[in-house]
Formats: structure tokens, C-alpha cells, sequence
């Protein structure tokens, strides 16, 4: 587990993520505004109203002006009563419009992150086991759940605050032209500098705000590592060492963030620099105006409102390309997580799976989760219709990879596995699922009842027909006496069930879905006494009329088992029964043999 493995190179996902960053830059534009399609309407209703306000806020300065210079001399109290009203009205129309603008923003950004949530999820969820062995859970979940909620102000908020910044700067420039050309002139002089500036804080920022998503995606990483490792540390005693880890992590997060935040800090002085200096040019070039009769006291008032009207939305970029940088970050990263093809799905002519009969044929097998390690060598094995065979051998030899070739979870690098004589790669994958079992050695259930895990397994069933199933196979009687019975509450993974509890409401569960072959992993942890007896009954009746592949831990499995294999480094050593295998005094009869003198319940 890398909770305790300290700091670690990059894994190739990582990067490949790194290189996939400038490539997926260019076509983000493009794959993003579909994404906008479903609320469109919102989204153009909050932009309507967004440019609304935006003549509200140019009424001011011209009723203000309209005041200064026709209704103080002489003093017109009808007019300026008229404008005070109209003021008022601008402000009373901003409230009105700014909850309206608020309510459909919020609609839209509700409809859009539900949206992009689903996809990233249902994506997730198709991805082949082996992202998720080699993929750390946090960085998925940092991508499926606060990239994604960083991608609302940008494609939400940026849009009409975009529109409205743009309009206001236009319409702000054309009334400076028509009341002196000059001024507008003047403060043109800086708009060069500001553009160049925006431009180079762009790409400062969306580097900055990429690195900062990245680091904050590794604690995340290691916060969900620790809660399903809290165990294990506490076994080790590494606490403080994996808290020290966390604070590194923390330190490397931190420090992207201020980095970025003081590449984006200069810019907001910086335009405020501008605009004083835009001021500063308006009130020599119209105070000159007013001095040569060119420009009256009132025009020089709306021009100084129109500087900021001008100058304000230059400033308002920097906001808009930070969030703008900030979400198209994060957006690569959920593109990139979205662009991750499953490894296994069904090829193009994949077709159902017929009712098997249930031989199992593993032929000359060669497999390595890397492609420099293999783990199974010119593996060759049959196993019968409605044969048990267990599966035995020293830990890391292979007998696991078994089950996740058998399943589908990986496919095999050279060789096939065969199922009544098809290959597993050329039928698809739900009807493989159906007819092959699988409960594997960490017994996970869902949240919800024992009625509900069993449930699972057979949709349809009523729950007479779940207990009934139960007590076919021996655990109603455990399952009954839990605190609420069958509706008692599982807890998380079904943290509240017993190992051995889990290990029966599971084993129930294949036994309703009814598979042709079963593949059992079986537990390693101790368990008392009389449920492993009732685990054993359960199991035997379980593999009635199938064929069951079983990675044994236990010996009264072993024993069991129509057939034995032994596996060394990823091959088979030794083949047949109990009686047979012990006859030969070889690699079998010595694991037996460590079994009887540790008097251990898990020889293998
Ligand atoms: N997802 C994985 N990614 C990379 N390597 C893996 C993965 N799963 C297993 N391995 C490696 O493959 C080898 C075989 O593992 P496997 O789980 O098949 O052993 P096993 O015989 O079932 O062991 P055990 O009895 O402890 O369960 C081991 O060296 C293991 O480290």
C-alpha cells in the first residue's frame, strides 16, 4: 500500500496524464461546448439578462450628466426629480434581474455538473479492473467530484459575465467617442499593455492552477488510502509517519496554491495602476475641454463614469481567466480521465455466451500484470463439467491471477482461457458474468440490509424466495439471529457483519445468481469454529452440479476438491487428488505436511 511506501516515482498513468496536458489543450474549447448544449436556454437567459443590466448601469451616468448640465442652472425640479426616479429604477431593475440571473444560473449549473457527474461516473464504472489496481482511488474520486464542480463558473458564470464585461467596455468606448474622441484617444493608450498582460497572465495561470489541481488530487489520494488502511497503519504503528506524509503532501498543495496565487495576484494592481492612469488622462484631456468650452462639466462627469465602465470589465478578465484557467485545469483532467478506454470490453462481434456446460480450459496460459514480470508460464489446465478443483501453492505464486483471467478482469497475454471450448474474449462480457460465480476473499457488500445484498444476485426474487435460498445452504439460522434479522443493517462494506456473516450472505449470493461455474477465492482470516463449519456445508452445497475453481485456504476445501493443483511460480507442479498427491510426497505432501504440524485452519 502506498500509504507506506513513501514518496514513489511516477506511475505511468501519472505521466501519461503530464503529456496528455498540452494535447488535449488545443481541442478543449471543442469538446467543451457541447457540454453546454442541455442548458442552453438557461444560460442565454441568464446572458439576456446580464446585458439588460448593462444599460441599467449606462442610464446612471446619463441621467447624471442630463443633470449637471440642464437642470441645476437654472434649477429644474421636475427634471431632476425625473432622474432621481430613473436611478431608482436602474437599482430596483438590478435587484429584480439579479436574483432572476442568480435562479437560472443556478438551474443551469444544477442540470450541468448532474450531467457531467453521471458521464464521469457511468465512465468510471466501465473501466477495467486494472485502471483501479493501478490507479489510486482518490485521484478518481478528486476528478469525479471537485473537478467537476470547478468546471461551473467557467462554463456557467464565465459566459455572461463575459458577454456583459465585453458590451460594457464597447459601449463605454463609443459614448467616450461621441462625447470627445479624445478621450477615448487617451485611454486607449493603455489598452496594448493591459492585453499583453492578460495574455501572459493566461498562461502563467493555467499552468499555476493545473499544478495546484494536481497536488490537491494527491492528498486527496492519500486521505482515502488512509481511511481504508486506518487498520493497517494502526497495526504498524505508522501514524505519525503517514501523518508526516500528509503534511508533505499538504506543504506541495500549499505551495502550488500560493505560487499560483502570487502569479495571479499582480494582476488585479496592475489594472488598478491602469485605470488611476486612465483617470489621471481623462481629467487633463476634459478639464482642457471644459477650458476651451469644447466639453461641458456634465459630459466631463459621464466621462469619468465611462473610464471605469471602460476600464472596470479589462480588470474583470483577469477574474474571468483565472476561473477560466482554474476550470479548463480541471477540465483536462476529467477529459483525460473520460478518454481512458476500458482495456476489456466486448469486440466487435462478441456474441451470448449459450447455456454452458461448464469445462473450463486454461491453455497454455502466459500472463504478467507488467509486461516485464510474468506471473503464469505455458499454463495448461482443464477442469471437468461439474469437477471442484482447488487451487493450492505458496502466496504470489499465482493461484489469484487464476480468477482474474477466468473472469475477465484481465485478459491473457498469449494462450486463451476457454469455456466449453469459447474463447472468453470472443463472447460478451454480461453473459460471461452470468454464468460464471465469483465471491472472491474480501466479501464486499453494499450498504442497505442482508435482504438487500442478497437481493443483488436475483432481482426479481421475493424475499422468501432470498431466505429460502439461505436456508438451502445452512445460513439462515446465523443470518436470522443478527440484530434485525435479515433487515438488519450491513454498514459500510458491511463493516457491522462478522467476516464469517459476510462470507455466507455472499456465498447465498452466488448460490441465487445460480451460475454454471463458480470461482471462489476463499478467506484467509479466522473464523470460529461452527461457522466454519457451516461455511464449509454452505460451500458444499454451493458447488453442487458446477464446476468450481477455488483458490483453498482451508483444508476440509482441499480435501473436498474432486482434484488438487499445485502451482510454483506460475506454473503447475503437481495434479490430482488428495490421496494421489500425498502418495508422491512432493511439493503437495510438504504444504500439507507445514499444515499439520502448525495445526493452522489455513495451510495455503
Ligand atoms: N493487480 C496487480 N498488479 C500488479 N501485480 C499484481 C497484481 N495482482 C497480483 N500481482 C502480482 O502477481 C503475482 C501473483 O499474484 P497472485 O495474487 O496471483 O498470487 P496468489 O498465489 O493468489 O497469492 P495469495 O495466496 O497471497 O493470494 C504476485 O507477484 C503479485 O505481486
Amino acid at each position: 500500500m502506498n500509504v507506506l511506501a513513501g514518496d514513489r516515482p511516477l506511475s505511468d498513468l501519472e505521466l501519461e496524464e503530464k503529456l496528455a496536458d498540452k494535447a488535449l489543450d488545443r481541442g478543449m474549447v471543442r469538446r467543451l461546448l457541447p457540454l453546454l448544449h442541455p442548458v442552453r436556454r438557461l444560460v442565454a437567459a441568464v446572458i439576456a439578462i446580464e446585458l439588460v443590466q448593462v444599460f441599467a448601469i449606462f442610464a446612471r451616468p446619463l441621467l447624471i450628466g442630463l443633470v449637471i448640465d440642464q437642470a441645476l442652472q437654472p434649477f429644474d425640479a421636475g427634471l431632476v426629480a425625473l432622474a432621481c426616479a430613473g436611478l431608482a429604477g436602474t437599482w430596483a431593475l438590478r435587484f429584480a434581474l439579479g436574483g432572476l440571473s442568480q435562479y437560472f444560473a443556478g438551474s443551469a449549473a444544477t442540470e450541468l455538473l448532474n450531467t457531467i457527474r453521471s458521464r464521469v461516473f457511468a465512465h468510471v464504472q466501465s473501466l477495467s479492473v486494472g485502471y483501479f489496481d493501478r490507479t489510486k482511488a482518490g485521484r478518481i474520486i478528486s476528478r469525479a467530484d471537485r473537478d467537476v464542480d470547478t468546471l461551473e463558473p467557467m462554463l456557467i458564470q464565465c459566459p455572461p459575465q463575459f458577454l456583459s464585461a465585453v458590451l460594457r467596455l464597447v459601449l463605454a468606448a463609443l459614448l467616450l467617442w461621441a462625447i470627445a474622441p479624445m478621450l477615448l484617444l487617451g485611454l486607449v493608450m493603455v489598452v496594448p499593455i493591459l492585453l499583453l498582460a492578460t495574455v501572459a497572465f493566461k498562461r502563467l495561470a493555467q499552468r499555476s492552477w493545473g499544478r495546484v489541481a494536481e497536488n490537491r488530487s494527491r492528498f486527496t489520494a492519500h486521505l482515502v488510502e488512509t481511511v481504508a488502511g486506518v487498520r493497517l497503519i494502526k497495526q504498524v504503528g505508522r501514524e505519525a509517519e503517514n501523518l508526516a506524509r500528509y503534511r508533505g503532501l499538504l506543504r506541495d498543495f500549499n505551495t502550488a496554491l500560493v505560487a499560483g496565487s502570487a502569479r495571479s495576484g499582480w494582476f488585479a494592481p496592475f489594472t488598478g495602476l491602469l485605470t488611476t492612469a486612465g483617470l489621471a488622462l481623462t481629467l487633463v484631456i476634459g478639464g482642457r475641454g471644459i477650458a476651451l468650452g469644447t466639453l461641458t462639466l456634465g459630459e466631463l462627469t459621464q466621462s469619468l463614469f465611462y473610464v471605469f465602465l471602460f476600464l472596470a470589465p479589462l480588470q474583470e478578465f483577469s477574474d474571468l481567466f483565472e476561473r477560466f484557467a482554474n476550470g479548463s485545469a480541471c477540465a483536462q483532467r476529467i477529459f483525460l480521465l473520460l478518454d481512458t478506454e476500458p482495456e476489456i470490453r466486448d469486440t466487435p462481434g462478441a456474441v451470448d455466451l449459450p447455456r454452458l456446460n461448464g469445462e473450463i480450459h486454461f491453455r497454455n496460459i502466459g500472463f504478467g500484470y507488467h509486461p516485464t514480470r510474468p506471473v503464469l508460464r505455458d499454463f495448461d489446465l482443464r477442469i471437468a463439467p461439474g469437477e471442484v478443483l482447488a487451487i493450492a501453492g505458496p502466496t504470489g505464486h499465482g493461484k489469484s491471477t487464476l480468477v482474474q483471467l477466468l473472469t475477465r478482469f484481465y485478459d491473457v497475454d498469449t494462450g486463451a482461457v476457454l469455456l466449453d471450448g469459447h474463447d472468453i474474449r470472443t463472447v460478451s462480457e454480461a453473459s460471461l458474468r452470468r454464468q460464471v460465480g465469483v465471491v472472491l476473499q474480501d466479501n464486499v457488500l453494499f450498504g442497505g440490509t442482508v435482504l438487500d445484498n442478497l437481493r443483488l444476485a436475483k432481482p426479481e426474487a421475493s424475499d422468501t424466495a432470498l431466505i429460502e435460498a439461505a436456508s438451502e445452504l445452512g445460513a439462515d439460522d446465523v443470518l436470522r439471529a443478527l440484530p434485525h434479522g435479515y433487515h438488519t443493517a450491513v454498514g459500510p462494506l458491511g463493516a457491522n457483519l462478522s467476516q464469517g456473516q459476510r462470507q455466507l450472505v455472499c456465498l447465498v449470493r452466488a448460490y441465487l445468481a445460480d451460475p454454471v461455474v463458480l470461482v471462489l477465492d476463499e478467506a484467509t482470516s479466522a473464523i470460529d469454529v461452527s461457522t466454519e463449519r457451516r461455511i464449509q456445508a454452505a460451500l458444499r452445497r454451493l458447488c453442487q452440479g458446477r464446476t468450481a475453481l477455488i483458490i483453498a485456504h482451508r483444508l476440509a476445501t482441499i480435501r473436498d476438491a474432486d482434484r488438487i493443483a499445485v502451482i510454483r511460480e506460475g506454473r503447475i507442479v503437481e495434479l490430482g487428488s488428495h490421496d494421489r498427491l500425498i502418495g508422491l510426497r512432493g511439493a503437495y505432501a510438504d504444504l500439507y505436511q507445514a499444515y499439520s504440524s502448525s495445526r493452522s485452519a489455513r495451510p495455503f
